[in-house]
């Protein structure tokens, strides 16, 4: 079986993509796609962008396994009502995909962090026809 130390195959999601450190490059990454990204800036016009990449590390680190627990308002709570489509969604997780390619996740790292976060999708989405 092929092993590799750069990318052990044990450990939690949060310690295989690099921790709190790698979480907050790809975290500003994200952000920065989406605000680029003309279907999804409008969504975060007059939001407070540091408070919620923060919030947003905090919620990636534990939902990856990382040992601090998240603090904020749940899912449904926070995106209810804003209008988010299946396609915003699916955006969101494409831009995703491409910030943790470039921070050099391990592809499997990758696609197991996508997968994790897909069901997040029932209670994000909020509006079922664009
Ligand atoms: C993987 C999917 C997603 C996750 C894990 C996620 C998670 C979060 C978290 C943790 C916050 C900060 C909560 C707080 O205020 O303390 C947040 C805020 C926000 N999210 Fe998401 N989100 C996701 C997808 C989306 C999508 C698809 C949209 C819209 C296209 C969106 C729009 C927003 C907006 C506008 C806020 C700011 C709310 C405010 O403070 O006014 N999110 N999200």
């Amino acid at each position: 079986m092929e092993t590799t130390s750069v990318t052990p195959c044990d450990g939690t999601l949060y310690e295989r993509v690099g921790g709190h450190a790698a979480l907050e490059v790809v975290v500003a990454d994200l952000y920065a796609r989406i605000m680029a990204d003309d279907e999804l800036a409008p969504f975060f016009t007059g939001v407070n962008l540091p408070r919620v990449q923060g919030r947003q590390v905090e919620f990636f680190a534990a939902a990856l396994g990382g040992p601090a627990p998240y603090r904020g308002p749940g899912m449904k709570q926070i995106h209810q009502g804003r209008g988010i489509t299946r396609h915003h969604f699916d955006r969101v997780a494409e831009h995703l995909t491409e910030a943790l390619r470039a921070a050099g996740a391990h592809p499997a790292v990758t696609a197991e962090i996508i997968a994790a976060v897909a069901p997040l999708a029932d209670d994000i989405v909020t509006k079922a026809i664009e």
